[in-house]
């Protein structure tokens, strides 16, 4: 149910680039030099993959496996005794893959060597592959740029590898695969055709629908397909930030006044002393930040000051953190001291508790913002206290609830996230949201000049421009801005 993640840095990444305009395209050939680069990883371990595309990628084939081309067959595995192409020693016996282009991950011509893991076995062969001519090292992300300059994936897509490869729980996992393999590609491929059908239609009442009874039909016809699509776009675009939020990790900020037992819980949450806990009223200081795994959604977790009137300045900048941190949390999670009492105040609904909460820590409160209200120290009640159900209690010292608390927090975090087993693609980045939002405006704007009856001509421009926004989100094969090329490929390590 509950796993640490390994870093919060891997949750979070650059959101690309929305200022997105294809220019020009461009075909793999551009790159004339053959790449090469470990795919496997840096650590010992059985077995590593050594990748290489480019136009002289059978060069390896000839030199350093002194196997004929006919020998080899395309994508099947060959044991071969790899040799250093200038002295011919022997460095390593293994099995080489050859994927002649078209049919390769990068479209060009490809081979794979998988050698013994061994950290001296794989420098020596990138060493021999480093003799070759016209051969390289290739840069991050190269491998999969060069598949997108070939078409083999679109923007999305390679969007999707790259969370794919980041991906950290299972839910995370499965909402990158979707996206990997096109189905968001695929929602606004359909949604641009249907664009592109309407402005063909527009088109025809122009050039002869005015002369015709049948005119206004087409036209009224016109009018409902593209307010049921952009309907259909804004359902998309009113997604409540769902799958950006599974993608990057939900946040999670934990608050309450002092020594309610907010370090406590982060800890056990964590399952190791993130944060000091003590008696001592105002310990925390600063906000501590931990990633975690539960049920299966990317979760950030900070610990944050006890909320209370303090006039000393170090404490007070910890006190504005912790608000900060509230403020920009998707889920506030609100601790109480149970001993403290008195056991009315949480026996009234849980929306008022938690409003009456806000209030006496001086939290600006949000109908928009998502809260959990935290009874701790439950060893130090009587076992019969009357709270409402929705209220979950714990006690840190035991650890009594916590089971509770976690089914609890799970169903919050899936009410926050996308779920894709269940549902249609969402939008992971903002770069996708900029221009679904852009096209979403240029339909709108069409459908405001048909209901004024304004320049036909007109309209139609803004169903070009809202095809041409949906079609810059997958952009495939086309080559962007280099800024943006560079913010799509950077989030890669080498050899992918
Ligand atoms: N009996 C009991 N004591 C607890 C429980 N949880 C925390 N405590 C104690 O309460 C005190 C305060 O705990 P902390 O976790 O430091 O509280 P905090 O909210 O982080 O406090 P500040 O950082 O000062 O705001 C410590 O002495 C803890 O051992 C609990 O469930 N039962
Ligand atoms: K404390
Ligand atoms: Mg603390």
């Amino acid at each position: 149910m509950l796993a640490v993640l390994k870093s919060t840095r891997c949750l979070y990444q650059p959101s690309f680039m929305s200022n997105f305009k294809y220019t020009r395209r461009c075909s793999a050939t551009t790159h004339r030099s053959t790449i090469f680069a470990l795919s496997s990883g840096l650590s010992k371990s059985a077995i590593a993959v050594i990748r290489i595309s480019g136009p002289k990628s059978l060069d390896v084939i000839h030199r350093m496996t002194r196997r004929k081309k006919d020998s080899v067959i395309p994508r099947k595995a060959l044991l071969c005794r790899i040799v250093d192409p200038k002295n011919e020693e022997m460095l390593d016996n293994g099995l080489v893959l050859w994927f002649p282009q078209p049919h390769s991950f990068t479209g060009e011509d490809s081979v794979e060597l998988h050698v013994h893991g061994g950290v001296a076995v794989v420098s020596s062969v990138i060493n021999a592959l480093h003799k070759l001519p016209g051969f390289r090292l290739a840069e991050a992300g190269e491998f999969t740029k060069r598949a997108y300059l070939a078409g083999k994936l679109d923007a999305t897509e390679v969007e999707g590898l790259a969370d794919l490869l980041r991906a950290e729980t299972e839910t995370q996992r499965r909402q990158a695969i979707r996206q990997a393999t096109g189905e968001l590609a695929g929602l606004y491929n359909l949604w641009r055709t249907r664009v592109l059908t309407c402005m063909a239609h527009l088109e025809a009442f122009i050039d002869f629908g005015e002369d015709q009874d049948i005119g206004e039909e087409v036209l009224g016809t016109l009018r409902d397909s593209v307010q049921s699509l952009k309907a259909e776009v804004d359902s998309h675009l009113n997604d409540n930030r769902r799958g950006e939020r599974l993608r990057s990790g939900v946040k999670v900020a934990i608050i309450g006044e002092p020594n309610a037992g907010k370090s406590s819980l982060i800890n056990i949450l964590g399952r190791r002393n993130v944060a000091i806990v003590s008696p001592h009223a105002g310990t925390t200081r600063d906000v501590l930040e931990i990633s975690l795994d539960i049920g299966g959604f990317p979760v950030v977790i900070c610990d944050t000051a006890g909320l209370r009137h303090s006039v000393d300045p170090v404490e007070n900048e910890g006190l504005r953190r912790a608000r900060e941190a509230a403020a920009t949390a998707d889920l506030v999670i609100i601790v109480m001291d149970a001993s403290r009492g008195p056991e009315s105040l949480w026996q009234q609904p849980v929306k008022d508790l938690i409003r009456h909460e806000c209030q006496r820590l001086n939290l600006s409160f949000s109908a928009e913002n998502n809260y959990l209200v935290l009874l701790n120290k439950l060893d130090l009640v009587s076992p019969n206290v009357n709270r409402p159900p929705e209220l979950s209690a714990i006690s840190c010292k035991t650890e009594k609830g916590l089971g509770e608390f976690l089914v609890h927090l799970e169903g919050k975090l899936a009410e926050l996230c996308a779920n894709p087993l269940q549902e249609s693609p969402l939008i992971t980045s903002s770069r996708q949201r900029h221009h679904v939002q852009l096209a979403f405006w240029h339909l709108e704007k069409f459908l405001d000049i048909v209901e004024h009856q304004g320049d036909l001509a007109l309209a139609g421009e803004y169903l070009r421009r809202s095809a041409n926004q949906l079609g810059s989100i997958t952009a495939r094969g086309k080559i962007d801005t280099e800024e943006m090329l560079d913010v799509l490929f950077r989030s890669f390590c080498i050899g992918k």
